[in-house]
């Protein structure tokens, strides 16, 4: 076996141990923004719903919720890709089924988001282009 990653659960020195942790996580933040063109897609459209709700005065909080609802399963979905990949290299109906139904659940907190963004955006957009009182 090759390198073992220490385990930030075990550290007795509980801040040393937070720190690793963070500091995997946000590898995994940069392993998903490198190699996923999803999730940067999905950064940018997140980064531009932010801005459009500031500018119409759309609950922030909401906004922020759905955008990290999306990035969230997005991450779950690279994780699990990643799992399959090494598990199975070659091609295997189960794999196909987990990476497909992973795949659906981002799929369906997508369409979700954006249906419930055009509810949130769409009234004070009209509102602020004057097409509506
Ligand atoms: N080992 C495998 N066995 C069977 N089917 C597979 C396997 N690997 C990939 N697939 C099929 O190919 C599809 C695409 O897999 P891939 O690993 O390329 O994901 P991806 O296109 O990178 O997904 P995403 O766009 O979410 O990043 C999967 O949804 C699945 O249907």
């Amino acid at each position: 076996m090759g390198w073992v990653p220490p385990r930030p659960g075990t550290d007795p020195r509980a801040l040393r141990g937070l720190r690793a942790s963070f500091a995997f996580a946000f590898a995994g933040l940069r392993y998903a923004w490198k190699s996923q063109r999803n999730f940067r897609l999905e950064c940018i459209a997140g980064g531009a719903a932010l801005g459009l709700s500031l500018w119409l005065g759309v609950g922030l909080v909401e906004v922020l919720f759905l955008i990290l609802v999306v990035l969230a399963l997005e991450l779950l979905n690279t994780a699990l890709e990643a799992v399959v990949d090494l598990a199975s290299p070659t091609f295997h109906p189960m794999a196909k089924a987990a990476k497909d139904t992973a795949a659906a659940a981002v799929l369906v907190s997508s369409v979700l988001s954006a249906a419930i963004g055009v509810v949130l955006f769409v009234p004070p957009l009209l509102r602020r282009l004057g097409l509506a009182s």
